[in-house]
Formats: C-alpha cells, structure tokens, sequence
C-alpha cells in the first residue's frame, strides 16, 4: 500500500507537472503595475505577449519572456548557490538566510513560490515551518518587510466587524488565529507569533492544496507577557536606532564599549538582525473577560464575512486553548490543532509502536505511556489516547487511564497534588496505584519504576529525555521502546536522535517534533527518525472538513482522521520503526486524511455539501470516489490565463 501511495504521489506530480492542458482563467480587477505587485497574479517575467496587451504590462518588464519551468529552474539555482555560499556558517544564519530567499518570493509571486514549496517540501518545510519558522518569530521585528495577514489589536475592540472587510479576498476558506502566547516551546512572542500561522497556511496549500488566495493569518494581539518585548529596547537605548552599520564605530571606542551593557544588544542585533523594536501592544496581556471579548468578537466578525469559514486556533497558552475550544467549538467551525491536531497524531504513533512489537492492536490496554508535559498537547494527547484505549476494549476510561503516567514540571501528577489543576486532575494517579512512587516523583524515579513501553514528551524543554532517562529507557518492558520527543524546536526536543539511539539502544522507536537526520547505526543499520508532528493531520481535517461544508468539527471527524494516519503504514514499514509517510507524500496522506473526515461528517449527517456538490452526492459517493473527489479540489500552482473585469 505505501508503495502503491508513493507511486500515486509522484505520478500525480508528474502529469501535473509536464501537463499541457490549459488552466481555466483568473478574473483580475486591476492592470499594469499594479497586477506586477500583487504576488497572488504576478508572473513576473512569465507574461506572454498576449498577455501583456491585455493588461497594459507592454514595456514594464523586460521583453524576453521566461517559461514558467525556466523560472523554476533559476529559483533553485539561487536557492543551491546560497546553500553553497553559506556553507559551515551558523544553523542560525544558514537558515533564516533560506527563509529569506523563499520568503521574498512568496512576497512576490505566490504561483512559483508554492510550486518550488510542493515540490521540493522535505527541503523546504523545516524553513518555512518547524523548526525555522521559530528563529523566525522570534527575530519576526527585525525581519519585517511587507505585512501578510491580518493584525487584530486590544485597540480595535469594537471595529472588528467592519475591519474583517479590509481584507481584499471575498471568500476565505480557512484562517490560522494565534494570540502568540505560546509559540512552539518559545514562550510568549506577542504579536511576532505571526509566523506561525503563515507556516501553518503554507502547509494548508502544500499539503491540502488550498488556494492561498483564501487563506488568512490572524494574528490577535492582546499584549504580551514578555519583559523583553514589553521592555522595548528602543526606547531604552535610544542611541542604537542608528544603523547598524555603526557598529564598527561603536567598538572603536574601546574599553567604555566592553564595558556597556548595550554592547550585547547591539552585536546581537548586528549579527542577527535582531529587531530594534518590538511591533506588538506594548502592555501586559488582558486577562480574563476582556480577553474573551476580544476574541469574541473576532470570531463573530469572521463568520459574519464568511459563514463557512474554518478557523484553527494555534499555539495559544493552555488556559486559553481549552477554554476557547469549549467555548467556540459547538458554535463556530474551528478547532485547536496543539489539543486535537498533535493527539491524532500521537495516537497513531503510540498504535504504530504496539504494531512495531509485532503486537495486535488491542495490546495498547497494555502499553504503560509516560507523558511528560501537561500542557494543552500532552493533556490532548492523554484525553485522546484514553477514548481510543477505551473503544479498542470496549472497557470504560477508568480502565484505559491506568497504563498512562503524566509527569509536569513538579514530577509525577497525582491525587495529592496541592493545587492540582483541574485540567490535568483526570489524569493524576491515584497513590494506591503507583506502587512506591510519591507525589512528584522525578522523571527518572518513575521511568526506572514503570518501566514503560513508551516515554512522550511534549514539555517544551529541551534535554530533559537525558543520558540517565535514555539509559533507563534499556529496562522498558517492550521489545522496542519508543522515545517521542515531540517538543518544537529542534532546540526544545526532550533529546536528540542520535542520543537516543546511542543511550536507550538500537531498537528503539523513535519520533520527534521537530526533523532530524536518520541515525547511522553502523552495520549497515539505520535508525529511522519519525517526525511526530501536527502537520500529518491538520491540513486533511481542514480539507476533508471543508469539502464535507460542516458547520462544526466533531470529536468523530478527528478520531476519523486520527485512525486513518494510523493505518497508513504498511506492517514491513511499521516493523522497521518507520511510523508515519515521508514528507514527500504529504499530498497524498492529505488527500486520504480529508476524505476519512470528509466521510465522517456525512455518516454524522453534518455535510451540507461544497460549492456545486451537495450532501445527496457526497453520501452517495464511496470511499475511492471520496478520495478522488478530496485530490480533484485541491489547489495546484500553475499561471492562469489572467482576464481582466472593471
Ligand atoms: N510535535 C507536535 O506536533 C507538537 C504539537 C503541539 C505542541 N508541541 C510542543 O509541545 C510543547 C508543549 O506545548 P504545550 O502547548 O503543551 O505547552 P504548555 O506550556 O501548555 O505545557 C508545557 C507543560 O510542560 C510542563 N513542563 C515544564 N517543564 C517541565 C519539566 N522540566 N519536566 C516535565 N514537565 C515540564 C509544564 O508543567 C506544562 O505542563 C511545545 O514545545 C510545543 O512546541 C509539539
Ligand atoms: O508547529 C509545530 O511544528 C507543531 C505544533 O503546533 C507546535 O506548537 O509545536
Ligand atoms: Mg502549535
């Protein structure tokens, strides 16, 4: 089967690619300069003759005119040469200078962008997503250069409804929201999170091939609980607004300049580029009420523009990822890809490990699983992991929840706990039940104790799966324990692969969040590095949701695609600890994780239909012809004839 997917994907690619047919065309408003602006119709120099009449474009670009494939060609070999050039400088340096060169093209014309983007995805996802897209958010200040989204400010409260409207695009299918308070384990970034939902939509179109011209990244900035950005070093050292090129200047003046505490501001900002001014709220985060009301109204403001809109809810602080996903989830169709997207993913990885033992699926009861991390994605993970441990049984939750082991920043989650929080208070041990351990017992205690078959990590701190942790991993009960550490970035993983394979042993199962190379363990072995990561579900749910024209997304339409991505493995794949698809067939697990939920809307009778397909069709359509029906509408970068309309 996985042969038969991957034959599937790239002969999809190929007769793409070389295909000779004519793409419909794009009606535009606007002609001249004005078309060579806009990233959504610019072709740059790959306007025909014809074309250029039609537009007034005659004389305002150079006259030979370049193939589409040529302009490929010349992209990849700036973007090979840079990759030269930067040889042996820093990871930090090396990739936001790959982030920029993608990112000036994405400014510029989205056509060929997300062509090089779809073809070339295992090279360029981790710059444009996990884990570039960090460093990104983090430097995002300094690196502005053209706004791309939405900005929805505490200031704006009361204008939301009329704001939505300055967005150009008349429809929108599907919108990443974040509030930055928690960008992947970096903490709160304010209104610098942006890159995140950019990231995210580039993956929508890679992935799900939504078309980028109706996709939205919000950003809804409510403060920031960030001294350094509240700080704003600007205004502190008002003398470092010149250019950085004084820098040299600077240190001309000798041992005043070792001394001065600007001297590390300034060579960071000079080295990196970091920004000088931060371009969020300068105040605290709004809490409680005024919060609400802020999204609130947001959410009130983009439904009322676009009642069939999807909005995901991305790397929000836990306490307000579980109360808007409360709060909105019956009422509006969205969802919380950190809680829902990343426990699909977990749970197919965590039935891959027990199929990798050579075991039936109904051993997972058996399984012991340690999460470290009770936040939004290890607490997803927990609630989802439990349901599905239960339904394989067919015993209650009490049961199932006796083989997990929830482990936070004070140690082993249980009963006793002071202050325990009511979140993760479901999941807390009962004394009784975990034999010698204490109240918050360290990662270690209870790894040597339990013995478990798989250790998962979603703590955001790097490191912390260290050599003990991994050498004691040895002693698990399973054949082949497994080792997730699913915290993004790279810098935040709980280890590394190579420390894994080279502490825990050769026949580990290992999974990450963030990429990493396969582990040459020597013999001709390899130890395979999956990539635990959201990215293998949240663009087929918004797919499959999208295309069912759902109004909301049920808890059947994520275990649907859940249990899809976990059947998508061949058992000789499995055995070789390899868990989930290459990146490089992204399209195609797509394809098949959108149809799986697309078909459980309908069997909930909640698919209303989309555009000329109505819910009578969709019914009636069976599995194969769902899944053509996904892949036929999804967005495919190509020039359109452009048609101009007044
Ligand atoms: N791979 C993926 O697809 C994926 C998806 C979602 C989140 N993540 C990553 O997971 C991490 C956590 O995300 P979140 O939303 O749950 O964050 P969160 O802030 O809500 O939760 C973090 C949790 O880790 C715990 N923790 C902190 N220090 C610890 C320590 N030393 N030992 C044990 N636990 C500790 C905290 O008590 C808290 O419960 C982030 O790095 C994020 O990037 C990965
Ligand atoms: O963004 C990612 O790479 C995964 C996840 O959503 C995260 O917050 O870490
Ligand atoms: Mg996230």
């Amino acid at each position: 089967m996985w042969k038969l997917a991957r034959l599937a994907a790239s002969s999809l690619r190929r007769s793409r690619r070389f295909s000779t047919a004519i793409p419909g065309p794009c009606i535009v408003h606007k002609r001249g300069a004005d078309i060579l602006h806009d990233p959504w119709f610019n072709k740059d120099t790959g306007f025909p003759y014809t074309e250029r009449d039609r537009l007034g474009l005659r004389g305002l670009l150079p006259p030979r005119v370049i193939s589409f494939e040529q302009q490929y060609a010349r992209f990849m070999e700036s973007y090979r040469s840079l990759e030269k050039n930067t040889q042996g400088q820093t990871y930090g340096v090396v990739s936001l200078a790959k982030w920029r060169i993608l990112n000036r093209l994405h400014d510029r014309n989205e056509t060929l962008y997300y062509r090089v983007l779809i073809d070339n995805i295992k090279d360029f996802a981790p710059i444009i997503y996990t884990p570039t897209v960090g460093l990104v958010c983090q430097n995002y200040s300094g690196l502005f250069r053209r706004p791309r989204g939405m900005y929805f400010s505490a200031k704006d409260k009361g204008e939301m409804m009329s704001m939505i409207y300055n967005w150009p695009a008349h429809e929108v299918d599907m919108i990443v929201l974040t509030d930055g308070s928690r960008i992947l384990g970096l903490g709160d970034l304010g209104v610098q999170g942006i890159g995140i939902p950019i990231g995210k939509l580039d993956m929508y179109v890679a992935a799900a091939g939504f078309n980028p011209q109706r996709v939205l990244p919000v950003m809804l900035d409510v403060g920031t609980n960030n001294q350094r950005l509240l700080e704003d070093r600007l205004c502190e050292w008002p003398f470092l607004l010149c250019d950085s090129y004084f820098f040299p200047v600077f240190s001309l003046l000798g041992e005043w300049w070792e001394r001065s505490p600007s001297r590390k501001i300034y060579e960071d900002i000079y080295s990196h580029e970091l920004s000088l001014i931060d371009l969020g709220l300068r105040q605290p985060r709004l809490e409680g009420e005024e919060y609400l009301s802020i999204v609130d109204e947001f959410m009130e403001a983009v439904f009322t523009r676009w009642p069939k809109a999807i909005v995901q809810f991305e790397d929000f602080q836990m306490k307000w990822a579980f109360e808007t996903l409360q709060r909105y989830r019956k009422k509006f169709c969205m969802f919380n890809d950190d809680i829902q997207g990343t426990a699909g993913v977990a749970l197919a990885g965590l039935l891959g490990t027990v199929r990798a033992q050579g075991r039936p699926l109904s051993d997972f009861v058996k399984q012991k699983i340690v999460v470290v991390g009770a936040g939004s994605a290890g607490l997803g993970v927990l609630s989802t992991s439990i349901q599905a441990a239960a339904r394989i049984t067919g015993n209650d939750e009490t049961a199932a929840k006796k083989q997990f082991f929830l482990i936070d920043k004070d140690g082993l989650v249980t009963k006793q706990r002071k202050n325990l929080d009511p979140a993760a208070a479901p999941f807390a041990k009962d004394p009784a039940e975990i034999d010698g351990l204490k109240e918050g017992a360290t990662l270690i205690e209870v790894v040597r104790k339990i013995k478990p078959h798989v250790l998962l990590g979603l703590s955001g701190v790097g490191g912390i799966f260290n050599e003990e942790v991994l050498k004691a991993m040895r002693e698990s009960e399973s054949t082949k324990p497994a080792i997730f550490a699913m915290s993004n970035p790279t810098m935040n993983a709980e280890c590394t692969a190579a420390d894994a394979f080279k502490h825990a042993g050769d026949d580990i199962v290992f999974a990450s969040g963030s990429p990493f190379e396969n582990v040459d363990l020597g013999n001709g072995k390899i130890g395979y590095v999956n990539q635990a990561n959201n990215m293998y579900l949240f663009p087929g749910i918004g797919l499959g949701t999208l295309l069912s024209g759902a109004r909301f997304i049920t808890d059947g339409m994520l275990q649907a695609a859940a249990e899809c991505l976990a059947s998508y493995m061949t058992d000789e794949d499995i055995q070789k600890g390899i868990l989930y698809p290459s990146i490089n067939s992204i399209r195609h697990i797509t394809a098949e994780v959108g149809a799986a939920v697309l078909r459980a809307a309908v069997a909930e009778e909640l698919a209303e239909g989309h555009g000329d397909v109505g819910p009578r069709e969709l019914k009636h359509m069976s599995k194969e012809e769902t899944v053509e029906y996904v892949t036929r509408n999804m967005w495919y970068p190509v020039y359109s004839p452009l048609v101009h309309e007044k």
